[in-house]
């Protein structure tokens, strides 16, 4: 059968050195055109490179705008071989018919465990005393050092991140509150705070796990730092647009914060060659990391696993379950029938005028789904017909107006 894109035809461009195994799991699936790239690329090789590309994986330093988009000229599913998908335009994504796939939980606890780790060394002032030492100091003083153990960790954003690092900071005997805008189901004896302010006042240790949203960016300034105790510490490993990070620097320049855990920045550099640019760079009393809170082998291995199937899943089946802009469907395997696929715009009229290429021609429509959001319609039709007829059908279905994309799968 002549399908829309036939496997060998499908161009995998991989971004950002995902794990190898998404690259096996492509090539079991039958896709052998995989490009691999082990850095996310400059956006004028970015643009050059997507042009061709059917299906495109990345993590979070590609950015794909909407200017980035509109040279993708046949990209049909983009994988975010992580948690946050703030780098993909994902309402153009969706406007142009595309899914976007990500692993919601494959990092999760690689964060948490780091968050905790973190709280811990700083608790302890030894970003300090690690760079004395290293410049032939000797601060053996007990001064300004804590036990983890009865010492209230404040979190911000309980929802997975949030809460595995919950639970393993109870594991340690700290107290746990958090604050969400979503009611919470609060975990072993952490306790919800009615406000932002309350946690502040009342924590030793915050630390942010918010996605990036319009209301999340630079929702930690100057005056959540000054709520902040004096001599507390801020842990952030969430995004580097929540935290202004002058006020941060600022906040333990003067001692107001005795310490801070930072992964994630406003300006990353875009590969490992790229000079770190921070005004926390030189504070003795910052742990900086390079964005490798989900950078561990057992989750970029299961993330490999878990994204790369969810695109081969949409790629060879048409099932978007997870997809975070698009409609979701769970598609069965039906074999014996032919596969077309109908991405629109969501505007009425359309799903008659699909029913209207099939009435009156001599095919059986064994199955037909359809799922909806507020822009995008996902048609899939399992018809028996050859495939002269599955391609005139497509040709016709091709030509409503409001089509997104149309697609023979098998
Ligand atoms: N440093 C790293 O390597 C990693 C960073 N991340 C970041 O961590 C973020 C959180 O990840 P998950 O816990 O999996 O996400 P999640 O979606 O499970 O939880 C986010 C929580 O934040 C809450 N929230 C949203 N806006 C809020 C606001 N304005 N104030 C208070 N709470 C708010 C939500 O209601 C939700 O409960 C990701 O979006 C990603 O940006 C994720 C993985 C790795
Ligand atoms: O692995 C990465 O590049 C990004 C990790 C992260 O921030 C995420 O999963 O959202």
């Amino acid at each position: 059968m002549q399908t829309s894109f036939p496997k060998e035809d499908i161009k995998v461009l991989l971004l950002e050195g995902l794990s190898a195994t998404a690259v096996e799991n492509f090539r079991r699936a039958g896709y052998s055109q995989i490009e691999l790239h082990a850095k996310s690329l400059p956006e004028a090789e970015l643009k050059e490179r997507i042009a061709d590309a059917h299906i495109i994986g990345l993590r979070s330093r590609t950015q794909l705008t909407a200017d980035v988009l509109s040279h993708a000229k046949r990209l049909m599913a983009v994988g975010c071989f992580c948690i946050g998908t703030n780098q993909v335009d994902l309402v153009e994504a969706s406007k142009l018919g595309i899914p976007v796939f990500n692993a919601p939980y494959s990092n999760t606890r690689s964060v948490a465990e780091l968050v905790v780790a973190e709280a811990i060394m700083l608790l302890r002032g030894i970003p300090h005393k690690n760079a004395q030492c290293h410049v032939g100091g000797w601060d053996k003083s007990a001064v300004g050092s804590y036990e983890a153990r009865d010492k209230v960790l404040g979190i911000i954003g309980y929802g997975h991140i949030g809460t595995q690092t919950g639970v393993l900071a109870e594991g340690l005997g700290m107290r746990v509150l958090f604050y969400d805008i979503e009611a919470k189901l609060a975990m072993g004896n952490a306790h919800a705070v009615a406000s932002l302010d309350e946690l502040l006042e009342r924590s030793d240790v915050v630390t942010l796990h918010v996605p990036e949203t319009p209301a999340t960016k630079m929702m930690f300034g100057r005056e959540q730092l000054e709520k902040m105790r004096k001599g507390s510490m801020l842990i952030n490993a969430s995004r580097g647009s929540v935290v202004d990070i002058e006020a941060l620097a600022e906040a333990l320049k003067s001692g107001h914060l005795s310490g801070a855990a930072v992964d994630v920045f406003p300006v990353e550099p875009k590969g490992n060659g790229e000079a770190f640019v921070s005004p926390l760079v030189g504070l003795d009393n910052v742990i900086l990391t390079p964005h490798i809170g989900g950078s561990t082998l057992e989750a970029q291995d299961n993330i490999g696993v878990e994204v790369s199937s969810k695109l081969i899943r949409y790629s060879d089946n048409g099932s978007t379950l997870s997809a975070v802009n698009f409609p979701e469907v769970s598609l069965p395997e039906h074999p014996q029938s032919r596969r077309l696929l109908h991405i629109h715009r969501n505007v009425p009229g359309i799903l008659s005028r699909i029913n209207d290429v099939f009435s009156g021609e001599n095919v059986n429509i064994n199955a037909q789904f359809l799922q909806t959001d507020a822009q995008v319609g996902y048609v899939v039709i399992d018809v028996s017909a050859d495939e002269a007829k599955a391609n005139e059908l497509k040709a016709k279905l091709a030509a409503i107006p409001g089509t997104l994309r149309t697609r023979i799968l098998y």
